[in-house]
């Protein structure tokens, strides 16, 4: 029931305002286009696409912010608010929270240089967030086997390749050093100089510079491109998730596909954020448009 014109008539400024606004935060620090990309992704995974990650805590509930996956990790909320402010200020009470994200996080992508897609709108905001359903696993993590991620994918309607594809965003942001450490230090499947670069701000030693980042990409960080891809068939995936997509299992041929043709990427990829944006959106008259993203009118 999404649509790509909702707004058309309700608020025809919405995508200039958007975009103008992703322009200047990505403009003062080009990691908030990941920031952002990544927390379209951990709302739509969590009860779906409803704008629940971004509700601050109440004496109520404990919503997603502090959830493992999140906490210390999402970034982008001020961004968010900044977009929500000056789209209330355009069409006050008719946007919700959950599509100002989706519409960011494809903003983000073209602005770093990848190719972009018609974003479906419609969707309306949760009226509550739930710290365990957003540490129920639903969100995989950084340790997951290939087929645990094809399984956490597929428990949300994606297939394997739309897990592949998506897992090309990893071609922008950062990662921190807890999160790499095990496969940096004890993995044998990793190019050794690569290993030994990312050991130099990520000890083995539990508990010291965790918090270091590195790369995802070590090619192009901040451009939206088929690196990624290259880097896995290299052996320079940093993630241990990363890597287990070019591990010679059944997904070497998808990411041998994108490493040699960046087009596939792009087209591939747009496809799969139309299909991750329609996870279980509230339409109609569940949820509500939020006034401010942080909490429930
Ligand atoms: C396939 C399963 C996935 C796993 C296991 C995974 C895991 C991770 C981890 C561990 C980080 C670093 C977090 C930190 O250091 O705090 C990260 C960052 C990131 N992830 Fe994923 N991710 C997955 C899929 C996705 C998908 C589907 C998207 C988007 C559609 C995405 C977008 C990003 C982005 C853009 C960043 C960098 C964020 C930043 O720099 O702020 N990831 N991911
Ligand atoms: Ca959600």
């Amino acid at each position: 029931q999404l649509s790509t014109n909702f707004y058309d008539k309700t608020c025809p400024k919405l995508f200039t305002t958007v975009k103008s606004a992703v322009q200047s935060a990505v403009s003062k620090e080009k990691r908030m286009g990941a920031s952002l990309l990544r927390l379209h992704f951990h709302d739509c995974f969590v009860n779906g696409c409803d704008g629940s990650i971004l509700l601050d805590d109440t004496s109520s509930f404990t919503g997603e912010k502090t959830a493992g996956p999140n906490s210390g990790s999402v970034r982008g909320f001020d961004v968010i608010d900044d977009i929500k402010s000056k789209v209330e200020a355009a069409c006050p009470g008719v946007v919700s929270c959950a599509d100002i994200v989706t519409i960011a996080a494809r903003d983000s992508v073209v602005l770093l240089g990848g190719q972009g897609w018609d974003v479906k709108l419609g969707r309306r905001d949760s009226k509550t967030a739930s710290l365990s359903a957003a540490n129920s696993g639903v969100i995989p993590s950084p340790t997951s086997t290939l087929s645990n991620l094809i399984t956490r994918f597929q428990a949300k309607g994606l297939s394997a390749k739309d897990m592949v594809v998506l897992s090309g965003s990893h071609t922008i942001g950062q990662a921190r050093c807890l999160l790499f450490r095990g496969r940096i230090h004890n993995e044998t499947n990793i190019d050794a100089s690569f290993a030994k670069t990312r050991q130099g701000s990520c000890p083995i030693t539990v508990g010291s510079g965790d918090n270091n980042l590195a790369p995802l990409d070590l090619q192009s960080p901040t451009s939206f491109d088929n690196h990624y891809y290259i880097n896995l068939i290299n052996q320079k995936g940093l993630l241990h998730s990363d890597q287990v997509l070019f591990n010679g299992g059944s997904t070497d041929s998808l990411v041998e596909k994108y490493s040699k043709d960046p087009n596939a990427f792009d087209s591939d990829f747009a496809i799969a954020m139309i299909k991750m944006g329609d996870i279980s959106p509230l339409t109609g008259s569940n949820g509500e448009i939020r006034k401010n993203c942080r909490k429930s009118n």
